[in-house]
């Protein structure tokens, strides 16, 4: 199934007719320049290009008000001075002849992108609309924004589909407040949302915006506030947030649809954001939430004014969407201290609501609190003070994100005679001769091995060679001996200069020492064994206590271990091993198969056991690019299992600091 892409040039014939310095940045070549961005690159030939609608009155009545629509309903026929007093009533949005015409298609083009995607026309997809939604309330204009598109997108997908569970994510740099009102005491919609904040400063400057907001009644707990109290957040900032709240929260919620407020102000270069994340950074993003609700995402344009970084931002989310491989992500330097203050006061305002947070977080021992804005401030501020908040911030500048190749094969296999290569995938011959580090291996591995594992291994380093030049993107190898085989492969390929692997073995089985002497691996090994080992840098033992079959443990240490070490350790090769007897369930198993990818531009390789070839199957659907199946809502994980968890990541997370969830004591 494809990605849907809605768009009409239609949206763009509305616009600011008068002076009013907080909308000028709102105008019509942010459309223009977002889908010529989307051509340019070939995108939009390769998405299914869906017709724009008008929304009709019950479909805006399901959010908002008769009165208000009526009111609405006025403006086309307005004179400028009647539109002018018109906008007057609300604030910080402008209205023209044509917007209310723009504003229907805006809720109609969401409405599209809902109906092909859950009637199982398209995969996925995303709306280039104008005006925005996410500010407008039931009876009120706002921040641009006439109708609330996404909000509305809800409320139609649980009348006209049924659907129980819907996540809305917000990535806009402004807080959604208008979504928040419309679910805050409906456990149905999980809204999540981090905003500018800077302790209240910020527009729109509520106290309802910040992190304690968690939701009234029925829905306490599902609405997610992450105030951001400083500006120059980076990429390391947003993946935490996605690691230790969002995630572990939307996989125990497990909805059946996603919605995002795609707002691409919060990429470097907007001055209204104020922030340093890269435009690379939605590739991620986008595919993080990629395996919830079996890939049903549908995207809708918020804001984003820097037209740059906006346009790449929007071509990096639509690629993630097509199923291109993800960019590397360099230099993660990790969380600053006032997203450790955020995390650790979400989490702990959030600890009572779901269960992955329950043992794993502390209180904070100080209170952000809002800082009220002191009416006196400025008056006693000194004059170059006042004028250095005035200057506009610095240009920025950043490199261009990184060309996405997708290889020519998807996914090669290694396969035992007698063993059926799956649909899609491409079998690899040995018509290679044992190449001569073969030989050598064979004196140090293999000596006793029979031909066929020579040859089998043979067949897998070629899987890497061919990774390594991308002509394919990730391989399965179902061998006669997993443990010796995973040896050989992370011997041959940490002989290579720059390369790292990120080794993740799932079930027990002894890791040798030397391969993680050279720092160029990462072992995570998650099991039911409780070795004694204490591990180190290099070594990250993970023992459950009811072993791998414990999805809500194995779910825990995915998230805000295995997730944050692999971004950090940035690898070449993704080396996954199912050990025999590892107990693992296919689902978790395949939850895991697909995360993986968000690493090494895809480049995985997955080791099975012979006797496992049950599981060739559905792991060859998910290097495919097929999103993995739903969990189901997860109950808590053990307590042991959660402070196991917790001890390693507080052992580890001095030299892994995408780890760290909670702000150091020290002042
Ligand atoms: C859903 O609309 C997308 C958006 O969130 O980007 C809208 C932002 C409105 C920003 C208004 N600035 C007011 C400045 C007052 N000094
Ligand atoms: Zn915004």
């Amino acid at each position: 199934m494809g990605t849907a892409l809605i768009y009409d040039e239609e949206m763009t014939k509305y616009k600011l007719l008068w002076v009013d310095p907080a909308c000028k940045i709102e105008v019509p070549e942010r459309l223009t320049v977002s889908h010529g961005a989307l051509v340019r690159n070939g995108l939009t030939d390769r998405c299914i290009c869906l017709p724009v609608r008008e929304a009709v009155d019950a479909e805006i009545l399901l959010v908002h008000s008769e009165e208000y629509l009526e009111a609405v309903k006025q403006t086309p026929h307005m004179t400028l001075e009647d539109l002018k007093e018109f906008t007057l009533q609300y604030g910080d949005v402008y209205f023209h002849p044509n917007i209310y015409h723009c504003a229907k298609l805006a809720v109609g083009s969401a409405l599209q992108l809902v109906d092909s995607v859950l009637m199982g026309k398209v995969k996925n997809g995303m709306a280039l609309v104008r005006p925005p939604g996410h500010h407008s309330m039931r009876s009120a204009a706002n921040g641009f924004c006439v109708f609330n598109n996404v909000a509305i997108a809800a409320q139609y997908a649980k009348q006209k589909y049924g659907v129980k569970r819907i996540l809305i994510v917000d990535w806009d740099i402004h807080h959604g407040q208008g979504v928040q009102y419309c679910f805050e005491d409906d456990p149905s919609v999980l809204y999540f949302s981090w905003h500018r904040y800077e302790h209240q400063k910020f527009w729109p400057n509520l106290k309802d915006s910040d992190y304690d907001i968690v939701g009234k009644g029925e829905g306490a707990g599902f609405n997610i506030n992450v105030p951001w109290n400083k500006v120059g957040m980076e990429n390391s900032d947003y993946l935490s947030v996605f690691c230790h709240v969002l995630l572990p929260i939307a996989y125990e919620f497990c909805p059946d649809l996603v919605l995002v407020c795609a707002g691409f102000d919060s990429a470097i270069g907007d001055l209204e954001g104020e922030m340093c994340a890269t435009p690379d950074i939605f590739a991620h993003l986008t595919y993080l939430l990629m395996n919830l609700a079996e890939g049903k995402l549908c995207a809708v344009l918020e804001g984003g004014y820097n037209l740059t970084s906006l346009a790449q931002s929007v071509c990096q989310t639509v690629q993630t969407l097509l199923g291109d491989p993800l960019p590397p992500l360099t230099n993660l330097t990790g969380p600053c201290r006032s997203t450790l203050e955020s995390l650790q006061c979400v989490r702990a305002a959030h600890r009572q609501h779901w269960s992955c947070l329950r043992h794993a977080v502390d209180l904070p021992t100080f209170e952000i609190s809002t800082i009220r804005i002191k009416s006196s401030g400025e008056e006693n501020k000194d004059e170059a003070e006042v004028w250095e908040e005035q200057k506009s911030p610095e240009e920025k500048i950043w490199p261009e994100p990184p060309k996405r190749v997708s290889p020519r094969v998807c996914s090669a296999v290694v396969l035992p005679d007698g063993v059926v290569c799956p649909d899609a995938c491409e079998r690899l011959s040995s018509s290679e001769d044992l190449g001569p580090h073969l030989l050598t291996l064979k004196k140090d591995f293999l000596k006793d091995a029979d031909d066929s594992a020579v040859t089998a291994l043979s067949r897998v380093f070629s899987l890497i060679d061919k990774m390594k030049n991308n002509e394919i993107r990730n391989g399965l190898a179902l061998v006669g001996d997993a443990a010796m085989t995973m040896t050989c492969v992370v011997q041959h390929v940490a002989a290579e200069v720059d390369s790292r692997v990120f080794l993740v073995c799932v079930g027990n089985g002894n890791i040798p020492g030397h391969i993680i002497e050279d720092g160029k691996t990462l072992v995570v090994q998650i099991s039911g064994e409780d070795t004694e080992e204490q591990g180190s840098k290099y070594y990250v033992p993970v023992c459950l206590k009811k072993g791998c079959t414990d999805t809500s443990g194995f779910a825990q240490a995915m998230f805000s271990l295995l997730l944050p070490l692999g971004y950090q350790h940035n690898p070449s090769l993704v080396l996954l091993v199912r050990m025999p007897g590892s107990g693992v369930c296919d689902i978790m198993w395949q939850q895991l198969t697909a995360l993986l990818q968000s690493f090494a531009q895809g480049h995985t390789l997955v080791l099975l056991q012979e006797d496992d070839k049950a599981c060739v199957g559905p792991t060859a659907s998910i290097l495919l690019g097929n999103p993995a199946p739903p969990l189901g809502q997860l109950p808590a994980s053990l307590k042991e299992d959660a402070e196991a968890v917790e001890r390693l990541r507080s052992r580890l997370q001095a030299d892994w600091n995408l780890l760290l969830a909670t702000a150091p004591e020290n002042g």
